[in-house]
């Protein structure tokens, strides 16, 4: 019998995640989700086949949803998970493995907001889970042992790797891979900026961008593919993609991107000593 899965908060990242589970094989009818708001509900409900939850005034659809689960994922903002996780404390199976996947709230976090002995896993995904090429490193808590672990493992091994890391690591883990996707989404809408300024219409723009991403990103999930290999394989000595990096590089874009992740992780930790005091 397929595990019950329950996602508490299901946007874009819980959605991300739901939809690789989908795709990976478990079956609709074994997950669960909740979300504030009954027209997200009905949405995940028509688009994805599992049964959703909004919050009503009759019951607590989220202690309800994790009754007799096996795996809890917590998919609200950082902000929200130390209430939710007081909120189903009591109702959670003693031998239930909560992943969280939000940014900042520590493992110590959790468990303090849960029963003692609960297995937390905190993780950090990504959205590309939602076509199966996601990355998520995970971190076990104080009570997870190696059953647990398989079980957060299985929640998102058919659509992404998976790897795990020690907790310290997470905030370095959520400034690349965690908010990456934002950084080569950003990246395309400069490519198509730059098209739109040769002249080129909008339409032809948004084109070449998003398809010049996209198959660079499949020429790196190749095995064995390295970026720099790539890179000098469109570089043609005394070219024109030569001219380009070096006007890169002249302007400091490594530098940029090391100083950008910077900031991405120490916000995490900010935010961590905010979620504290809060
Ligand atoms: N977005 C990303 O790329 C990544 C996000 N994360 C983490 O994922 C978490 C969620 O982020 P994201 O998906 O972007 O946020 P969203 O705002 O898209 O999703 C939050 C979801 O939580 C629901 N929700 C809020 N409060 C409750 C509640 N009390 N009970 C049940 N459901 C509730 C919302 O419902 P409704 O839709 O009805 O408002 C919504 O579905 C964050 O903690 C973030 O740090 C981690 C890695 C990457
Ligand atoms: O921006 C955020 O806080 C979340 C964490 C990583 C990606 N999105």
């Amino acid at each position: 019998m397929s595990k019950k899965t329950v996602f508490l908060g299901c946007g874009s990242m819980g959605e991300a995640i739901l939809t690789g589970l989908l795709a990976a094989g478990t079956p609709p009818q074994s997950v669960y989700v909740t979300v504030r708001r009954a027209e997200r509900a009905q949405e995940l409900a028509q688009r994805h086949g599992v049964t959703a939850l909004a919050q009503n005034e009759d019951s607590n659809s989220n202690t309800d949803a994790v009754m007799g689960a096996d795996v809890v994922i917590l998919g609200v903002k950082p902000v929200g998970i130390a209430g939710l996780c007081r909120e189903i404390a009591d109702h959670l199976e003693p031998t239930a493995v909560v992943i969280s996947v939000a940014a900042a709230v520590s493992l110590a976090q959790l468990e303090g907001a849960l029963k003692p002995g609960q297995a937390v896993v905190r993780s950090m995904p990504n959205t590309p889970l939602k076509v199966g090429r996601g990355v998520v490193a995970l971190s076990g808590g104080s009570h997870v042992d190696e059953s647990a672990l398989s079980a957060a493992h299985q929640v998102f091994d058919g659509s992404g790797v998976v790897l795990d890391v020690p907790e310290e690591q997470q905030n370095a883990v959520s400034a690349i891979s965690g908010s990456g996707p934002a950084y080569v989404f950003y990246l395309a809408e400069a490519m198509a900026a730059a098209a739109r300024d040769f002249g080129l219409s909008p339409e032809v723009a948004g084109v070449l961008a998003r398809e010049t991403v996209a198959g660079a990103g499949l020429m790196l999930a190749e095995p064995g593919a390295d970026p720099a290999n790539l890179r000098r394989a469109v570089t043609s000595p005394h070219g024109t993609t030569e001219q380009a990096i070096a006007s890169f590089e002249h302007q400091g874009l490594p530098n940029m991107v090391l100083v950008a992740a910077k900031a991405a992780a120490s916000r995490a930790a900010e935010m961590t000593g905010e979620l504290a005091s809060a």
